[in-house]
């Protein structure tokens, strides 16, 4: 996909992986938008990146519902502007799980871990549905481990030995190499279903499906 003049709506954007994808957005001529304005300003929408997310087990209420409900919904309103059945111009959702939804290494954080199995799922499933050709959608999910951003530091924060202990054997990740991932998947037209794993040890890699019909 050539970004110039697409519009990109990135929600957590003011800080951490949403800044940093936000900005590479924009380097590349994508105009990165409120989701108020994106219909009267620009017409549509081409680019949905569900980001926004918090680690926080103790208001597991709140992670719960900014972390996997807030991902289903902003997809939901995605779809329903990028529809090309419904007017739309078609494109794709990125949504930003972590490898925390695929092995749960994170043992101190079985909520996190829960709503990010959740994103990935929700994410495979809508790329298996026949319809979303029509559609004129595709969906991708990110799932980076460990990175060097506000979430990691409160984690260490609030869990001092156990997630030094695994940080320790897995690495950190820096954000532009998570920049890199992402924009590959806004970019890459074929990677329908993609599930990308990003970890300081093996970098950039795609998650196998898991076994199953193929639609795809
Ligand atoms: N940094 C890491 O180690 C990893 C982070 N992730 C995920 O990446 C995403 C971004 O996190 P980071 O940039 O790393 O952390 P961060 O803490 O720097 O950024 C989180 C962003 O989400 C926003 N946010 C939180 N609650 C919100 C709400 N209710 N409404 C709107 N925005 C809200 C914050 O304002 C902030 O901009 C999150 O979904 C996180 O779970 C995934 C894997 C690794
Ligand atoms: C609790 C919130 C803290 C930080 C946010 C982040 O999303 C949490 C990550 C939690 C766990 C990270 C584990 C990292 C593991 C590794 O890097 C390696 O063991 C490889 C992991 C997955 C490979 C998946 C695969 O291809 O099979």
């Amino acid at each position: 996909m050539s970004l110039a003049g697409k519009v990109a709506f990135v929600t957590g954007a003011a800080q951490g992986l949403g800044k940093a994808f936000s900005e590479a957005l924009l380097k590349k001529g994508a105009k990165v938008e409120a989701f108020e304005t994106v219909i009267s300003c620009f017409g549509g929408l081409d680019i949905m990146v569900n980001n926004a997310g918090i680690a926080n087990e103790h208001n597991y209420a709140l992670m719960v519902n900014i972390n996997l409900t807030g991902v289903i919904t902003g997809t939901n309103m995605a779809i329903d502007l990028m529809n090309r059945e419904k007017g739309g111009r078609g494109g794709v959702i990125v949504n930003i799980a972590s490898t925390a939804g695929i092995t749960p290494e994170a043992y101190f954080a079985p909520i996190y871990t829960g709503t990010k199995h959740g994103v990935v799922g929700f994410t495979r499933c809508w790329s298996m549905n026949p319809y979303i050709a029509k559609m004129g959608l595709r969906f991708a999910c990110l799932c980076p481990a460990f990175t060097d951003t506000q979430i990691l530091c409160s984690t260490i924060t609030d869990y001092p030995e156990d997630a030094q202990k695994i940080i320790q054997q897995v690495g950190i990740n820096k954000v532009e190499t998570v920049t890199e991932g992402f924009m590959q998947l806004v970019e890459d037209n074929q990677c329908n279903g993609a599930v990308m794993v990003i970890t300081a040890q093996n970098g950039i890699q795609y998650h196998r499906k898991p076994h199953g019909i193929s639609r795809m």
